[in-house]
């Protein structure tokens, strides 16, 4: 679903304004679609994750605090997406991380 251009156009590029609210380029209706069923990594429906909320709290403030305080360079090469119940790298993945001289916080 994720690769489907109905919902995410040019779905091969590595686009992350798409996710944004707003700007020129946004389209209600198709955010709409894509927030509703182009993705269910929580499950669905009366018996999906109870924790959701919680967990995409804690992954904006963890990542948040990576960027402001570490340099991250990716130095392998590029991953190829292996189907492995869900989407997996095709190899480890190598990074340098380096903390930033400037504290962005
Ligand atoms: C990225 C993190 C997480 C993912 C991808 C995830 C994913 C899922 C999925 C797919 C289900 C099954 C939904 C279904 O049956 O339709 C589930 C259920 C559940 N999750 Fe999570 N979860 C995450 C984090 C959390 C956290 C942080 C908590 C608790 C603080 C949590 C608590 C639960 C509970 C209690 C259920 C069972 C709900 C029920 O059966 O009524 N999850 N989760």
């Amino acid at each position: 679903m994720g690769r489907d251009p109905a919902y995410f156009p040019e779905p091969l590029r590595f686009l992350p304004d798409r996710w944004l609210r707003d700007g020129e380029d946004y389209d209600d209706d198709l955010a709409r679609r894509r927030q509703l069923i182009s993705g269910l990594p929580f499950g669905h429906g009366s018996r999906m994750c109870i924790g959701r909320r919680f967990a995409e709290q804690e992954l904006y403030l963890i990542l948040a605090k990576l960027v402001q305080n570490f340099r991250i360079e990716y130095i392998g090469k590029t991953p190829e997406p292996v189907l492995n119940t869900v989407l997996t790298p095709d190899r480890p993945l190598k990074f340098t991380i380096t903390p930033r001289p400037e504290r962005l916080t």
